[in-house]
């Protein structure tokens, strides 16, 4: 039986927000005994409210189940949880009390990583989860129409037991207690059962999977299930590169992401300083293979970011795949470069300080808050000399604007589907359409950036995409469109392994276990 303490406790400002999305939980019993104590009127200032704490629900299953929550159905993305760190962690209680009906108690450094790990893999393996789920209940409609709290409790115990290997009865013993104390006894036994089911099922090695057999439809819905992608997904790059590869690209997205840090020149600050920081936080690092400036980091990414690196501007997180796209558009001390799609910023920071002082990025982009963002970074970063910032559609300032320049960068708006390791959430989000209407906005953008191009300039056409549909095919087709255009190959800029046949930069998740990334250089003739 859980047992709930009244705790008093003083919120800040920012703990009382509530949420953008307030979390509707459906059948959720209103009888529970988890109920927000509120302080009686008149005796308690609105700041000092009283909360009802509980000691026996593990907390990291808690903001597990709560943080799923938001990612689902309140439109939050899983990166952004994961980046906020231990600073947050009162204002996370606050979502499981507004959520569960209670608190636990705070988060230590081995929970935060633990919340970490669920949320990403269960996210990234709920197509699989979801199957197991749903073979071992009764009927296909009780796991249709399960609440979506329980469903998430059961997810984070199917998880644990089946891909973390925790210990199995600890695993089902906690779910069970989430369940009953978030929602009612009922819903702990149902947690019961069938996780129970499938600790046996895992101990007889029978786990109900598909089986990859059938026509090409029924083997990519087998995959589907088996490498937790949708179905889209696995039909394109079966089609584009075979079985096999697709299968090793969809274990790279299923793996967990690494994180390379790039030393911010600007600030003075060298890759051995960075390096020297790395080995104080005992943060294990490797220096990158390909980029002077990146140091690339597979742990300990919140330590980076609790010791204020990124809030003072010494380093940023950018992938070595990113940095290559810039060594791709080779920024030299001097020149003018428009980037035509440059927030939240990327890119153009890294090259402002690649300028060292001189010459200017001028950064354009639709979207004025993330904009904003890139404003205050290039600040941050001490790059904001050479950088400015104007707020436009690129299509309609391509036709009024009478700026040119000899190196126009496009990094174009894609489907992100070279970075699903590092966006756990973002696979399910994407449908096939989106597919055809990102291809026509990259084709308008490339043929408004291509008016910005002086002639004998540079156009560099940039994704962080590995189709080739939005890569090749597009570039091909604007070769058609202008022929005043032709390709230069990029062997100069980047090394050989990453050059394709046609002279593109390409950055292969699985051969080069980097995100996937894409970028052309495109020489103005006349
Ligand atoms: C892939 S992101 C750019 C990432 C950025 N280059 C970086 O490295 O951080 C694409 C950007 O294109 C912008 N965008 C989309 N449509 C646009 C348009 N019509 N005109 C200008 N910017 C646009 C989006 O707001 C988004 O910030």
């Amino acid at each position: 039986m859980a047992h709930l303490l009244p705790l008093r406790v003083f919120l800040s400002s920012q703990t009382q927000e509530t949420p953008s999305k307030p979390l509707k939980l459906s059948k959720r019993s209103n009888n529970h005994k988890t109920s927000i104590s509120t302080a009686k009127k008149g005796l308690l200032s609105p700041s000092h409210k009283m909360h009802k704490l509980n000691l026996e629900v593990s907390p990291h299953r808690a903001v597990s189940a709560v943080r799923l929550m938001r990612i689902e159905f309140g439109g939050a993305f899983a990166d952004l949880l994961n980046e906020k760190g231990k600073g947050s962690g009162d204002n996370e209680m606050g979502y499981v009390e507004r959520t569960l009906g209670f608190r636990t108690r705070d988060l230590d450094d081995r929970d935060l990583r633990l919340v970490t790990d669920i949320v990403g893999g269960t996210i990234r393996w709920r197509r699989y989860l979801d199957h197991l789920i749903g073979s071992l209940c009764h009927d296909e409609s009780m796991f249709r129409s399960m609440e979506p709290l329980l469903l998430q409790i059961l997810r984070i115990g199917f998880y644990e037991i089946v891909k973390l290997n925790m210990p199995p009865y600890a695993v089902v013993d906690e779910n069970v207690k989430l369940a009953k104390v978030a929602l009612r006894p009922g819903a702990g036994n149902m947690v019961n059962g069938i996780l129970r089911k499938l600790v046996l099922v895992k101990e007889n090695n029978s786990l109900p999977l598909p089986k990859l057999e059938g026509d090409s439809r029924a083997q990519a819905r087998a995959l589907a299930t088996l490498y937790s992608h949708p179905v889209w997904m696995v039909r394109r790059w079966t089609k584009y590169l075979g079985q096999e590869e697709a299968i090793q690209l969809m274990m790279w997205n299923n793996s967990d992401p690494s994180f390379s840090l790039r030393a911010n020149a600007a600030k003075g600050i060298t890759r051995d300083d960075l390096v020297m920081q790395l080995n104080s936080l005992k943060v294990p690092h490797e220096v990158s293979l390909h980029l002077d400036d990146f140091v690339r980091v597979k742990i300990g990414l919140q330590n980076v970011i609790r010791a204020g690196l990124l809030k003072e501007g010494l380093c940023s997180v950018q992938d070595e795949s990113a940095g290559l796209a810039v060594s791709v558009v080779d920024p030299q001390p001097g020149e003018d470069i428009i980037d035509c799609c440059a927030a939240p910023g990327g890119k153009t920071l890294y090259m402002a300080s690649r300028l060292r002082g001189k010459g200017k990025v001028h950064a354009i982009d639709i979207n004025k808050g993330r904009l904003r963002i890139l404003k205050e970074t290039a600040k941050l970063q001490k790059v904001d000399g050479v950088v400015d910032t104007i707020h436009a559609d690129l299509r309609t300032f391509a036709e009024n604007s009478p700026m040119k320049s000899g190196k126009v960068l496009l990094d174009a708006p894609c489907s992100g589907l070279g970075v699903l390791s590092k966006r756990s959430d973002l696979r399910w989000n994407r449908r096939l359409e989106d597919m055809e209407q990102l291809k026509n906005l990259q084709d308008e953008l490339l043929d408004a950036a291509s008016t910005l191009v002086s002639s004998g300039g540079v156009l560099i056409y940039s994704t962080c995409s590995i189709d080739p549909e939005e890569n090749n095919d597009r570039v091909e087709a604007f070769l058609v469109r202008h022929p005043e255009f032709r390709i230069d190959p990029v062997n100069r800029y980047v090394p050989s392994d990453f050059v394709t046949k046609q002279g593109f930069y390409f950055s292969d998740p699985v051969k080069h276990s980097l995100d996937g990334a894409f970028a052309a250089r495109l020489v103005r003739t006349l």
